[in-house]
């Protein structure tokens, strides 16, 4: 087993150059409907898809057509009403609330756009909170790689306030992937910040994916933050209406203004 150095600066690939093979997750058939008053609201009207391993895809469209819905069934952070999340080979809708929260507490991995940092922590002892809650000892050479990727090392000891918002997003990202995850499941990860740190955060969730082989899902709004991606999903009314692959943000904009259109006429 090499030996790899934690070193932000050493792009060091621990999975196969070919890359990892399998489906990381795939949802089938995936309906979600919202008991909303007297209309029931249906946010996901039969979603298939599945995520390869080792890539990073971006989940777009219009405010309201189901994109934070989708991941959050996807992460079983949500029940579908109908249809199927398998996690590798785990179907999520087999397993009771305590199994889904173990799954999720040692499988997946999750980054906000609030960030969602324990302020009375420090930054040390939010990353490694999920393995705590996990009960799962540390693997304290994965820990340092991640810690130094995401240019913390300095950082351990101060509390999130004191630490700029892209700096906190770093350890957001450094807690999902304390467990080192099968997915990590984004949910506006650079919205709350300027255009340049959004470029360190997604520098560095593109770095995770090629170096490690961890698998990325990203909503977002942004077509420069999807550009990233390897491949761009666009949902509208709760089904996915284009499935493109990588592209420049203008490319992206274009598509997007493009099936707005189609959806008015
Ligand atoms: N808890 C809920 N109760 C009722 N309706 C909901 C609930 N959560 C979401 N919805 C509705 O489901 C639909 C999809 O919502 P969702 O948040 O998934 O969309 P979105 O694409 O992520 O939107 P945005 O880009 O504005 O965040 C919307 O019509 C929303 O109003």
């Amino acid at each position: 087993m090499p030996v790899h150095p934690a070193h932000p600066l050493d792009p060091v690939r621990t999975v196969d150059p070919a890359g990892p093979v399998g489906t990381a997750v795939r949802v089938t058939r995936l309906t979600r409907v919202y008991p909303s008053g007297p209309t029931p609201v249906t946010a996901l009207a039969g979603v298939d898809v599945g995520f390869d391993r080792g890539t990073f895809t971006a989940v777009m469209g219009p405010s309201g057509s189901g994109k934070s819905t989708l991941l959050h069934v996807a992460a079983g952070l949500d029940r579908p009403t109908s249809g199927r999340v398998v996690l590798g080979d785990t179907d999520l809708s087999t397993l009771s609330e305590t199994r889904l929260t173990e799954l999720r507490r040692t499988r997946m991995g999750f980054v906000f756009q609030a960030f969602n940092l324990i302020g009375a922590l420090t930054v040390e002892e939010n990353i490694v909170l999920p393995l705590r809650l996990a009960g799962v000892r540390p693997d304290r050479a994965w820990l340092g790689q991640v810690v130094a990727r995401v240019g913390l090392t300095d950082r351990l000891r101060h509390r999130p306030a004191a630490l700029s918002g892209g700096q906190q997003q770093r350890v957001a990202i450094a807690r999902a992937l304390a467990t080192r995850p099968e997915v990590v499941f984004c949910d506006e990860p650079t919205g709350a910040l300027d255009s340049h740190t959004a470029a360190q955060v997604l520098t560095l969730l593109r770095a995770i994916v090629d170096e490690h082989g961890l698998t990325v899902v990203m909503v977002t709004h942004d077509p420069v933050a999807a550009s990233y991606a390897d491949r761009v999903l666009v949902l509208a009314d709760g089904r996915i209406v284009a499935d493109l692959p990588r592209s420049g943000a203008a490319r992206i904009a274009e598509r997007l203004a493009a099936l707005d259109g189609r959806a008015v006429r």
